[in-house]
């Protein structure tokens, strides 16, 4: 089968890239004490802002009328107050950028992501740093972008300028890139390079041979119960904790065998961008992602998955399973 989004691909790729530059740049830079935390106690850098300025900037550049739902907005940039932040950004923003912005180019480009998303034909979704944390530890993180059209996830592009290209080589080059097309595959490239190679789940038959993935920050996802779930399935690996959407690459090119993410609380929303890219790679990998309900995830419904709680993902041969310890677990 053709190539069906062969433009958006390419452009999805370069935008991505260019991102990682900046937010490598940035970390060799950072000092802690420049991490904003925002309304919902979360952190955010000039890494962030600076990789959704340029990433928003050249997908403008290619596709004007293609509405984009990004994690940030510009609030913190403006007035005398974002003065500081906002020479920074704007610096780093061009020192990757064919065409220099100004600073009000600045602030409108990481404003075009304040769609409110849903169902319409075409859609981006981004998340900058996905997984701002483990970027401020010198952890793992992810610049994660992908296209949705009429509410169905079709490309995804991820950066893991952190991640070992070989897992089992943990000391050897890091830094990925991911990318999927529906129908297309799953393919890695080193961060160095243009050369792709397909990637795949590894096969698996017995569920209590699995290692498994989740959160490193507890709040995020809960170790307590995914423990527990693991017990069910008589799981004994110790699991892999890794920030970001790195998972969701971890288990598409075989270093794990599931990724668990858990509620901690009832109210919360997982967000379209945490999850959209890593997705489209999972199934293109040749896994299964569905809620901790078996539902499948619904990106048509605005900024966050509200329908869904919590994410499993899996070989499709032991996906079912999980679900089926995690409805024993959460139904005790
Ligand atoms: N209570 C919660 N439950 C689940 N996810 C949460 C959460 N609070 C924040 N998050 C999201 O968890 C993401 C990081 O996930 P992980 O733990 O897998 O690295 C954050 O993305 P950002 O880092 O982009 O803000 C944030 O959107
Ligand atoms: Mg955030
Ligand atoms: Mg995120
Ligand atoms: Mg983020």
């Amino acid at each position: 089968m053709m190539s069906v989004f062969a433009a958006e691909r390419n452009v999805a790729i370069n935008a991505v890239l260019q991102a990682s530059k900046v937010c490598q740049e940035v970390f060799k830079k950072l000092v802690k004490n420049e991490t904003i935390t925002k309304k919902d106690k979360s952190p955010v850098t000039i890494g962030d802002f600076s990789a959704q300025a340029v990433v928003n900037t050249i997908l403008y550049k290619s596709f004007p009328n293609d509405p984009i739902v990004g994690e940030e907005d510009s609030e913190a940039l403006r007035g005398d107050a974002g003065k500081e932040l906002r020479e920074k950004v704007l610096s780093l923003a061009n020192s990757v950028l064919d065409e220099p912005l100004d600073e009000t180019k600045l602030l409108d480009a990481i404003d075009r992501g304040s769609h409110p998303g849903g169902s319409q034909e075409r859609m981006w979704t981004l998340d900058p740093i996905d997984g701002t944390k483990g970027f401020v530890r010198g952890e793992q993180y992810a610049i994660c972008l992908a296209l949705i059209v009429g509410g169905n996830v079709q490309l995804g592009v991820m950066g893991c300028p952190n991640l070992p290209v070989d897992f089992n080589n943990p000391e050897g080059e890091r830094g990925c890139l991911f990318i999927a097309e529906r129908g297309q595959g799953a393919f890695q490239r080193a961060l160095s390079s243009t050369e792709e190679t397909q990637i795949h789940f590894a096969d698996i038959s017995s569920v209590s041979e699995a290692t498994f993935c989740e959160s490193v920050e507890v709040l995020h996802s809960s170790h307590g119960d995914a423990a527990q779930i693991a017990s069910i399935l008589g799981i004994t690996k110790p699991p892999l904790r890794m920030d970001s959407q790195c998972k969701y690459a971890a288990v598409s090119r075989g270093d794990a065998n599931i990724y668990l993410r858990l509620p901690t609380r009832a109210d919360y929303e997982e967000n379209i961008w945490d999850h959209a890219t890593g997705f489209i790679l999972v199934q293109e990998a040749g896994g299964k992602v569905s809620d901790i309900n078996s539902k499948p995830l619904d990106f048509s419904l605005g900024r966050t998955l509200k329908a869904n709680k919590g994410i499993v993902v899996a070989h499709p041969k032991i996906h079912p399973k999980i679900i089926e310890a995690c409805s024993k677990h959460f139904n005790k």
